[in-house]
């Protein structure tokens, strides 16, 4: 039986993962829950699963959480905020954790697991953009095991052979192929891009996610993002991966090898595949998803992807190549710069913009602990609030 956190269990990725777990009360048990906001929410799930620890952002949630496990007679130890995420994360009982908290915030709690040695199963993407090498020596030197669960990396890592050891050449590796759908402006007008409205830029055409990450698939930042989670986790060099536009989001992505044999991933869009993987890798397990049914699908398409129309997947080409603390002050300004468009105070052309400005404007350094990841992110936030005032 594994003991499985669910940092994030709430959102998106964690619904999916719990829904995993339900499918199979002979091998997971959960350990622990965490959540931010949505305590009702949260105490559902704890009294689904039953898990020793639950965790929310604040004091007050905690104690909101509290009677309504009292009224549900559930005996859940209530935490809060974010030492308690990394107790969860890094706890001797527990065996995995699901890292799916969105965004910087996830980077400390993901961190401690990969230090404590767990089997980290990775959603939060911007935690490895964020610390990048500084993740990848806590994973090695705990013997932790990383598990990618980005549809994408967990579709390359499904496409490298079982003994790759983070060397590319030696396995015969000539490309990664990034797979992205295009987001749902992919085929509008650029000047019509203006006036999108956020609901507009979350409705995302093949998956259903949360709000930041579905604003980042229409500004394609999430494929940006995912070239430089790819280099960590693969330690592949960015000229060597490459992204291609596939509307249809049926193969996750691809490994192009120097024979000229392309493997791909295919499946459903549906995260509870690679979830499933994940949770029972080495093994496969049942996830829920219908099997893939290529005559309804018909066509599969793709097209190269214009700079122009993603200058954001440039940034993030540009960061990734320039390195040091450059993938964090995109990160962190990407947060910024996509939340003031979800509160209606920028545009969504201006989004790009905010990130190139600050990029431009902060010097470059090396980032050699947390704490130093941190003061970086801080300095881009502040300096792509204030752009966004002025
Ligand atoms: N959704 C998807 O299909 C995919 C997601 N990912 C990645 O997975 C991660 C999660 O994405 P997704 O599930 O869509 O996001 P959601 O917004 O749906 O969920 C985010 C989760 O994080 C919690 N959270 C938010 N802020 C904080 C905070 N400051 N401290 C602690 N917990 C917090 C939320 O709690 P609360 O609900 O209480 O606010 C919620 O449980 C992201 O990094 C994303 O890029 C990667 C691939 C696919
Ligand atoms: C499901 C998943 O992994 C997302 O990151 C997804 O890939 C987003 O789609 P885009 O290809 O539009 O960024
Ligand atoms: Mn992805």
């Amino acid at each position: 039986m594994q003991k499985i956190c669910v940092l994030g269990s709430t959102g998106s990725i964690g619904v999916s993962t719990l829904d995993v777990i339900a499918r199979h009360p002979e091998l997971y048990a959960v350990f622990a829950l965490t959540a931010h906001t949505q305590v009702r929410k949260l105490a559902e799930q704890c009294a689904q699963f039953n898990p020793s620890f639950a965790v929310v952002g604040t004091a007050l949630a905690a104690t909101e959480l509290q009677l309504l496990l009292r009224e549900k007679n559930i005996t859940t130890e209530v935490l809060y905020g974010p030492q308690a995420l990394c107790e969860v994360a890094s706890a001797t009982e527990c065996d995995a954790v699901m890292a799916a908290i969105v965004g910087a915030a996830g980077l400390p709690a993901s961190l401690a697991a990969a230090h404590a040695g767990k089997k980290v199963l990775l959603a939060n993407k911007e935690a490895l953009v964020m610390s990048g090498q500084l993740f990848i020596d806590a994973i090695q030197a705990s013997g932790a095991t990383l598990l990618p669960i980005d549809s994408e990396h967990n579709a390359i890592f499904q496409c490298l052979p079982q003994a790759y050891d983070r060397r590319p050449q030696q396995h015969g590796v000539h490309k990664i192929i990034l797979t992205a759908s295009g987001g749902p402006f992919l085929n509008r007008t650029l000047d019509s891009l203006d006036n999108v409205t956020p609901n507009e830029a979350v409705a995302h055409p093949n998956w259903v996610m949360g709000r930041k990450i579905s604003v980042d698939s229409a500004t394609m930042m999430n494929k940006g993002l995912e070239v430089i989670e790819a280099h960590w986790l693969f330690n592949a060099p960015a000229e060597q991966i490459e992204v291609l536009i596939h509307p249809q989001s049926v193969i996750h992505s691809m490994v192009s090898y120097l024979d000229g044999s392309v493997l791909a991933q295919m499946g459903n869009p549906d995260m509870r595949t690679p979830i499933a993987y994940g949770l029972a890798y080495p093994k496969r397990i049942n996830s829920g998803v219908a099997p893939l049914d290529l005559a309804k699908v018909m066509q599969l398409n793709f097209i190269a992807p214009d700079f122009k129309r993603f200058p954001c997947l440039e940034l993030a080409y540009a960061a990734l190549k320039t390195g040091r603390s450059a993938p964090t002050i995109l990160n962190a300004s990407n947060e910024i710069a996509v939340q003031a468009f979800l509160d209606g105070k920028i545009g969504f052309r201006m989004i790009d913009q905010v990130i190139a400005r600050v990029m431009d404007k902060l010097s470059i350094r090396e980032l050699s602990d947390i704490d130093a990841i941190f003061e970086c992110d801080q300095e881009a936030r502040a300096l792509s609030l204030e752009i966004i005032r002025t």
